[in-house]
């Protein structure tokens, strides 16, 4: 007997409906109308005045560090000027970092041979949890630099270190909260190619 297909039509509609239900929690708060601007303004005032935009996550979140970084050294919408985003993704330091130290300092120990006072790291984590992202928020806290923090669930302790937190309001699985930390970081590209002029 053939087994009964799963009625895909119904998950597809659900996880839209979740996804619009995230996005109008997240938009129905002010503070975090207020938080992204802090955070464009705080980025933009750094390059400008010739600091780097570090940025780092693990999994999809590192995917979208380097989303984030690439859109400010390569392009956005328009033509402008170069602006000095890094992605902290470099394979050979993650797997000797890893190897000789531990998981917890591959971007921490990045953050200190990159890092300089005035700069900004992005620490991307859905849980707020992730040692490695507290690590980097930490070691660039020692740097000088300023932390903007995208999180999700209770933010961890990852929201006590950051100088702006942007907190997605869902409890559930990570990716319904990267679908919004995508959204904030163009929207964060947009504001910051703004502000830089
Ligand atoms: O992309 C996804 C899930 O959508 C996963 O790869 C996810 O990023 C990984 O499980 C990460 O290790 C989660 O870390 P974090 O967001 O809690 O810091
Ligand atoms: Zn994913």
């Amino acid at each position: 007997m053939a087994a009964t297909l799963p009625d895909l039509s119904t998950i597809i509609r659900a996880e839209l409906t979740e996804a619009r239900t995230v996005l109008d929690r997240f938009l129905a708060e002010p503070k975090n109308i207020a938080d992204i601007e802090h955070a464009a303004r705080l980025l933009a005032t750094s390059l400008r005045a010739g600091g780097k935009a570090l940025s780092c996550g693990n999994g999809g979140s590192l995917c979208d560090a380097q989303h984030f970084a690439e859109e400010l050294s390569g392009r956005y919408r328009h033509d402008r000027p170069a602006l000095a985003g890094i992605a902290l993704t470099d394979a050979s330091h993650m797997s000797c970092v890893a190897n000789d130290y531990g998981y917890e300092f591959v971007f921490s120990r990045y953050v200190q041979a990159l890092g300089r006072p005035g700069d900004v790291l992005l620490a991307i984590s859905t849980s707020g949890h992730s040692p490695n992202i507290l690590r980097a928020a930490e070691a660039a806290k020692a740097a000088g630099m300023q932390v903007v923090a995208l999180t999700g669930k209770d933010g961890g302790p990852l929201a006590a270190v950051a100088d702006v937190e942007i907190r997605i309001p869902h409890h559930g699985y990570a990716d319904r909260i990267q679908e919004i930390h995508i959204k904030v970081i163009h929207i964060l590209i947009m504001l910051i190619e703004q502000l830089v002029k």
